[in-house]
């Protein structure tokens, strides 16, 4: 071990939280205040001055804040150096493509962007990936709190994408599918030619069904979260592991291998 490594592994990790006053933005700094290999420096919120946070010497930030505010907050902690665990949706290629180029500017900063940082989660969607390649049908469907802005969630676009990939792979061409006439909406948005159907109730937290269908039998995945609890093994890892893996790193899987 180097100097530097043996000081990071004896010091905490000073932590600085952006929607701080929001619902995961809560269960975040409490994780993290209960976390004894890190320090709570800065509990940041609409309004509030992000200078904050760097003033207070985070080495790491956590954002749980909105899709329209995040690439601005992520531009300003690489442009100060300070790696990002990222668990705000609305991320599409184009955008990670623009984070990867601020990264390139300032090699030694680290981001991790997770679509879900439940552990359960993160399976289900390795456990459509894998399915994919053998059923000729597939949708999903997500449900959530009613209070969520994004619809579909990005867990479920996220696994659509992945789906997609592994179809195109194997080389299976589009879902079977004979409607022809559809009130709009009905048959759910369209994301590389996997359906999502997007549920919003109160009591839900985050739920996902993927349903796969072939020949005489179906393949139902599910994974549910209920309790916001469940993403902050997922957070803390991925706080624990940021400043060791400069540049962009997209899901948790790279971090739970
Ligand atoms: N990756 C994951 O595992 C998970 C991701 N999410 C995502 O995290 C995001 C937040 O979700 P919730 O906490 O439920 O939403 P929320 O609406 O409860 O919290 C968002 C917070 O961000 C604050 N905010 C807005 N603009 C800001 C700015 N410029 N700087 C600092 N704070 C700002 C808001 O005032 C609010 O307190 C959503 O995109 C959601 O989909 C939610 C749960 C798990
Ligand atoms: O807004 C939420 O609550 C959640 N958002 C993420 C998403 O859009 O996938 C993760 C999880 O589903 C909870």
């Amino acid at each position: 071990m180097t100097d530097e490594q043996e000081k990071s592994a004896a010091e905490p990790i000073r932590v600085g939280v952006l929607g701080a006053r929001g619902r995961m933005g809560l269960e975040v700094c409490k994780a993290v205040d209960a976390a004894t290999d890190m320090d709570l420096v800065a509990m940041v919120d609409q309004g509030d001055w992000l200078f904050n946070a760097s003033d207070a010497g985070a080495e790491v930030v956590v954002d749980f804040t909105t899709p329209d505010v995040v690439m601005d907050n992520l531009h300003w902690c690489i442009d100060q150096g300070i790696s990002a665990v990222v668990g705000t949706t609305g991320f599409t290629e184009q955008r990670l493509d623009r984070v990867r180029g601020w990264l390139e500017r300032k090699p030694g900063v680290g981001v991790v962007v997770a679509p879900n940082f439940g552990i359960g989660a993160v399976l289900m969607m390795q456990f459509a990936a894998r399915a994919a390649r053998h059923f000729e049908s597939v949708e999903i469907v997500e449900q959530h709190h009613p209070r969520k802005l994004d619809a579909p969630s990005g867990t479920a676009t996220h696994t659509a994408r992945l789906i997609a990939r592994a179809r195109a792979e194997a080389g299976l061409g589009p879902v079977p599918d004979a409607t022809s006439d559809e009130v709009a909406g009905a048959r759910g948005a369209d994301i590389d030619g996997v359906r999502v159907h997007a549920v919003r109730a109160t009591g839900l937290v985050a739920h996902q069904e993927v349903l796969f269908g072939t020949v005489g039998e179906t393949l139902t995945i599910r994974h549910d979260s209920y309790d916001r609890a469940s993403f902050m093994p997922g957070v803390l890892l991925a706080v624990r592991a940021v400043r060791n893996r400069p540049g962009l790193t997209i899901g948790l899987d790279a971090l739970l291998d």
